[in-house]
Parts: C-alpha cells; structure tokens; sequence
C-alpha cells in the first residue's frame, strides 16, 4: 500500500488577494476532486496538474477533512496497525491549523479530533465487552529543534544542550531515549496536557508566518487493548513539520536564519529520501537528519497519510510547485501493511533477580518487520544488533511476539498517571546524558580537534559526494545480525565503545553538516546565511585555521555589503518594493471558483461533548492571520538586530543607540574588534584597560556560541561587571574610522 497523499489548499488570508490565487481543484477519472493544478511560473498559459488521492479546497473544514482522512485510519489503529499521520507544506501554508487548529470548536485540528475519536471508541469497546477489554492511551510529545530532540511535556528549562539521543532499536526502528510518557484517559486531560505542552514548542515570528513553528513536533499515541488473554499495542504519530523557508522572503535573521537553515536542511534531506526511495535506490540517507530518522518514511509499517497543505497565491509560486513535486513522489512510496502481534497473557514469570536483588522487568524483543537499509547498512547499527535489548520502556513499544509474557502494569513506575501530570506537569522520564555540547567540544577527542585543512576539506566534499555516491550503491544491505545473548562485562565495553564512537560521529558529523550547509547557502550567493553557518561549524574545528580565514574574509563581505546597502537604504527599499510588484506580476492560469475566503466557523458536533464545554472557555478563537508587511520588525519576542534593509537612518555617521539603530562605521569597527576576542586589540581601545578586556573576551568565551556580534544591541548586551552602555557609547566615540 502506497503513502496516502491528500492536498490541502488553504483560504486566502486578510492581506492576500483573490485575484492572486493560483492553484485550482479538478476532478479525477472517478470524479472526485484529486487534482491539483498550478500555471508555470515560466509560460502563464501553460499549467501542470498532480493528481493526489485527494484534493481540498478552501472551503474544507476541520471536521469535513478529519472524517474524509483521519477517521478511517483510526479503525486500522484499533485493528492493531500503525498510522503515521503528517502534514506537509512551505511555511504559512496551514500545517499547524490542520494538525493542532485554533482554540475554536470548530477549528480544532487533526490531533485533537483524532484524541477524542479514540477516546470515545476505547470507550465504546470497554462498555461493549462489560469491561473485559481495557484500552489504554499513552501519550509521548517531543519536537525536533535545530536537529535536537526535546521532549515537550518538559518545561524549556529543564532541557539540555545535547537534547534527547536517538537510537536504533531492533530492527531498524528508530526511537527516542528518555522520552515521557504520559497516560491519558480523557480529552479534557488530553486537551490540558497538549495545550500546555504546546506552549513548550519552538515558535517564532517571520515576515510569512507571524506564528511559525520553529521545530517539527511529532505527537505519539500508543493504544493498549488488553484483554484476561492478550494485548495489543499500535501506535499513531501525528506530526506537524516546519515548513521550508526562503530566507529572502521570511526577513529571517539571527537565531530565526539558525532554525530555518535547519529546517531547510532537514526538509532537503526528506526530499532527498522520498527520491532515492522512488528511484529504488539501495541507500536511503535518512541518517542525515533527525528527522528523517523518526520519520523513516517507507520503513515504518502500517498506514501513511500525508497532508500536503498549500498556500493559494502566486506569492508561494514557486515553493508549492517544489511542494507539489515532493508530494508526487512522496505519494509512489509503498508502506508494508503489517499488523502489530499480539501478547498473550501467561502465567507470570518467576521474577529474574540479579546479584543486587534489583528485580528487573522482562527483556522485550523490540521489533517489527521493518528494516532500514541504510540503518543496516552502517556499522554502527551492527554494534546496535549485537547488544541485548535496553530496559527502556520506549524502546520496548511495538511487536511483542514471544508467548507467556505479561502486560505492562499500568502502576509501572516508568509512568505518571494522568492525575500526577495534571498536579505537577513533570512527567517521570527516563535518565538522560546532560553533558552539554561545549563540555564535549573542550574535552573533545585529539583527533576532532587536530583537524587540518586539508583534511577538513576532504570530509566535506566526502559529505557532499555521500548522496551522489550512494546511488551508485549497489549492494544489498546486510542481513539482520542474529540477536545473541552477550555476558555483562562485554556489554558493557561494547556500551561505552558505542558512546565513545556516538561522541564523536555526532560532532563530527554537526560539524560537517553546518559545513555543508554553509557551502550550500554560499552558492547560492546567500553571504549571511554562508556566515552563520560557517560560525556554528568553527568549534568542532578549533585549530582550523583556513576555516577561520573563510570566515573572517566572509565576514567582511557581509559589513561590507551592509555598509554599502546601509547609504543606499532609503532607494534600495524602494526599488525592492517595485522589484516585488514586477516579481508577482504572473498571472494565474486559471482561478478555481470554489476558493473564496474562509467561512464562518462551521458548528462541530462530533468533537465530543466534553469538547463542547471546554470549548466556551475559550475566549481567544481567532487564529492569528499575517500580518501586512511593513518596515517594523515583526518579531517581538525575540531579541532583534536590525539590518540594513529596515534602517531608516540616511546618514550612517549618526551613533544611533535605540535598536533601531543603523550600523554605523563606529559601530561595525567596534564589533568586528569584538569579534576577535583579541585582549590585545580590546585593550588598546579607549577606555578599556587589559582587565576590562579581559573580562570581555572571557565573557564571550562564556557566553559560547559560534556566532559573534552583530549589532549594537549585542553589544549592549554583554553582561561585564564594570561596562554598562555609557563605557560602551564612549568606547565607540573614542574609534577613529
Ligand atoms: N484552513 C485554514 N483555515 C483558516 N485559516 C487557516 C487555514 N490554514 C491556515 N490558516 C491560517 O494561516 C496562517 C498560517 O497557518 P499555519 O501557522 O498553520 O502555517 P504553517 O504551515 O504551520 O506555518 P509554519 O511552517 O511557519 O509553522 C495562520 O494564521 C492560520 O490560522
């Protein structure tokens, strides 16, 4: 069975023009709407179309598309197979309405209308067997950021640097290492832990999307059905990806340009899968992101749908049409349909005690069918194979095969129950390593930090030629290694060889990547993003000196180019401005009657009751709409440094010191001296002594971090005993420029 892929075009939004639309619905060979078609940006009077499994118009709502794609699935999910549910799409397209909705009834995304349909079914099924089935739900959160996993039923700040770890379990599955899990048993409870979790996920402000998720959350609900004989568990995640970015549009900067090239990257790496995956290629590169890991699009089992959600006007021409090619492959690629095997229930086993008398829960064989041939591929899973299966929980969560064993107790100390989570909110999680990224940086390995150049340059072109390579790749993966049962001692070595070898493939291969990425944005002629890249790969290569030139002389480009657009800023915007009208003058082939604006909230009733009443006290309903651009930053909650192009400042000789303040050439001297975190040129500098340089360069040692300063608000941001902002304004006057 083949990935279900439906489209999704959502409504016009307050700033953007009917006469703008360009994407219309037509009917397929069985009449049902299934194609979508878009006029090429090149030839306004020619058009592509993409057939899908289904085609929704705008004028779909929450409950129209959850009972045409969701509720089916849940049947399956009963029946014991696995659904993945995600939703796809460019930034500001609609993937966290559908998934998550609005506070409205009738808004309510995928999710919570999945939660409340398989509460009310567990529910239905209990009463019908007169309590003999039970039915519990299991709930995991967790979002992706910047290639990290976190867990989103932890507060932010219980997070730490490294994030999660993933790991590839039996079988090729891949799963998250000390991840909540949260019991849950109705949607009121649903609906408070999922909320408040949300609050938890990575958001940002950017010129196309005044809310965009910064991170790809992944929702994970495990249903055990049990009866006095057997229990069966399958799985459904539902998962909201971030959406791409082009960085031209969304004004990002900063941290915003950090999560976005991330995002990007892991997207470019999906795409990279679903090709090698329809071109029957022999290797998958799925372990270039982590994403594409959890995902592990056409390895994972059961039933896949995929909404691919598209923005209507021309302003997205060309990302829907990559989104629309992405989703024609996506939807070629086959998912086995395997059934999750039950466990019978036997008579319970004699406890196995070890010397310390800790009694341990029973070895679960972890596995499904699914094998991931790039995963097998590696040597680093064939280390996996060979150890005996971890006690985590998580880990133990799919096809249970052997007889005589019992079900998990639901008093498992592993787990919270609902009550406790709703009392406290901090889920009881599974010991994680906490060491943080600059702790492993500077007791890193010898051999990561007497990187040459040379060599350096070889592992990246290596990394850049991986992909190309792979597809000449022909030989088949490796058999599953048989599981053997291995003594203690040589477990353990083998465990900290793992970890040992983990360490430094992880460094080395966040290094790397921030190194491709940055060659990529390079190429592309995109400076800055080139920048900041080349910043977050410069302390996994301390001693690299050739790396350092890049990106001092890249530096420069950048002020430079500031500088240069700086004094032209009040012509080039508006040229900008005109370039943008002349960019969007391409007209619509055809425009597709049925796409309108967005109706009035429709009435909801198979939400549920409990929904019902939860949904009056709601008072905020309306979903934050886009705002129209406009020269102010749209970004209030995060720290903001302006660029060129939102100055207004005609004379770059004036130290401005609000943050709107314009770099001036002071300002730009200062900072680039800043950025050496050099005691020796910071002390020359008037008004600072060499203690005063001291404790600046240690504060920007401490304050880690690749990236330097960029602005003056940066500046004002060093937090030195003894420097406030008048030391600082008179430091910047005593420049001679
Ligand atoms: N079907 C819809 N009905 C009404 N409003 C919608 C619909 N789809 C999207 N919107 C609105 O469009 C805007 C962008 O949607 P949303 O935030 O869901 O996009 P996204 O694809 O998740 O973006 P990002 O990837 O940046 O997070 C929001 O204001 C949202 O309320």
């Amino acid at each position: 069975m083949s990935v279900r892929v439906v489209a999704r075009i959502r409504p016009l939004l307050k700033a953007e023009a009917e006469k703008d639309q360009i994407l219309s619905i037509h009917e397929g060979s069985d009449g049902k709407p299934q194609i979508v078609k878009i006029p090429n940006p090149k030839s306004q009077n020619e058009e592509y179309s993409f057939a899908f499994s289904a085609a929704y118009g705008a004028d779909i709502s929450q409950q129209g598309l959850f009972d045409a794609e969701v509720a089916p699935t849940i049947k399956h999910l009963f029946q014991g197979f696995d659904v993945t549910l995600f939703a796809y799409g460019v930034t500001g397209s609609g993937k966290t309405h559908t998934m998550r909705g609005g506070k409205l009834l009738a808004d309510r995304g995928m999710i919570p209308r999945l939660l409340s349909s398989i509460f009310r079914k567990s529910k239905a099924l209990e009463k019908s067997s007169h309590g003999k089935t039970t039915v519990d739900v299991l709930m995991s959160y967790y979002e992706i950021y910047t290639d990290k996993v976190f867990d989103l039923f932890e507060p932010p700040e219980k997070r730490t640097t490294t994030g999660l770890p993933i790991r590839e379990a039996e079988g090729g599955k891949t799963v998250v290492a000390g991840l909540s899990e949260v019991p849950c048993s109705s949607l009121k409870e649903f609906e408070f832990l999922y909320d408040k979790a949300n609050a938890n996920r990575s958001v940002g402000s950017t010129k196309l999307n005044a809310e965009s998720s910064r991170s790809h959350a992944i929702l994970r609900v495990k249903v055990t059905i049990s009866t006095a004989t057997e229990s069966r568990a399958s799985t459904i995640c539902a998962i909201d990806l971030a959406g791409s970015e082009d960085n031209r549009r969304t004004g990002n900067v900063k941290e915003r340009m950090v999560e976005s090239a991330s995002i990007n990257k892991s997207l470019f790496v999906l795409a990279q899968c679903v090709e090698a995956i329809s071109k029957k290629q022999s290797r998958i590169p799925y372990r270039e992101s982590k994403m594409t890991r959890i995902l592990s699009l056409g390895q994972n089992n059961g039933l896949t749908v995929m909404i691919l959600n598209l923005p209507p006007t021309k302003a997205f021409h060309l990302d829907t049409l990559t989104s629309l090619n992405f989703a024609n492959r996506t939807k070629k690629i086959e998912v086995r349909e395997v059934e999750n095997e039950p466990i019978f229930k036997g008579p319970p086993r004699p406890p196995s005690t070890t010397n310390t008398g800790v009694v341990r829960k029973p070895l679960r064989p972890l596995s499904n069918i699914s094998t991931n041939a790039n995963i097998l591929a590696n040597k680093e899973a064939q280390i996996d194979k060979e150890k005996p299966i971890k006690l985590f929980s998580v880990y133990a969560d799919k096809s249970h095969t052997g007889t005589g064993r019992s079900v998990p107790q639901k008093s498992s100390p592993l787990k919270r129950t609902a009550t406790d989570m709703l009392a406290s909110f901090r889920p009881l999680k599974q010991p994680r390593p906490t060491t943080s990224t600059t702790s492993l940086l500077r007791k890193g390995p010898p051999e990561t930090q007497k990187i040459t150049a040379a060599t350096l340059d070889a592992l990246v072109e290596r990394k850049v030629s991986e992909i190309l390579a792979a597809r000449e790749q022909n030989a088949p993966p490796p058999s599953a290694a048989i599981e053997k049962a291995i003594p203690a001692d040589v477990q353990a070595r083998l465990d900290s060889i793992e970890r040992r070898l983990e360490g430094q493939e992880g460094e080395r291969a966040e290094g790397l990547s921030y190194l491709f990425m940055a060659k990529q944005h390079q190429a592309r002629g995109e400076d800055f993003s080139a920048l900041k890249m080349y910043e977050l790969a410069q302390p996994f290569f301390p001693a690299n000196e050739k790396l350092q030139r890049k990106i001092e002389k890249l530096r420069t480009k950048v002020i430079e180019s500031r500088k240069s657009k700086q004094e032209s800023a009040e012509p080039e915007r508006c040229q900008h401005g005109q370039n943008l009208e002349a960019e969007e003058d391409v007209r619509p082939g055809k425009q597709d009657p049925k796409q309108g604006r967005r109706d009035e909230p429709d009435v909801d009733e198979s939400y549920g009751q409990e929904a019902e009443a939860e949904a009056d006290t709601h008072s905020d309903g309306s979903p934050p709409i886009r705002k129209k651009k406009s020269s102010k930053p749209s970004d209030s909650t995060s720290k903001h440094c302006p660029i060129s192009a939102s100055r207004d400042s005609p004379d770059p000789l004036i130290d401005n010191s609000t943050s709107d303040a314009p770099l001036t050439p002071r300002t730009i001297h200062l900072i680039s001296i800043l950025n050496t975190r050099s005691i020796s040129q910071l002390k020359g500098l008037s008004g600072l002594g060499t203690k005063k340089a001291e404790s600046i360069v240690q504060h920007l040692e401490d304050r880690g971090g690749a990236s330097g300063l960029e602005c003056w608000d940066d500046v004002l941001g060093l937090e030195v005993r003894g420097i406030g902002r008048k030391t600082w304004e008179s430091v910047r006057e005593g420049l001679i420029v």
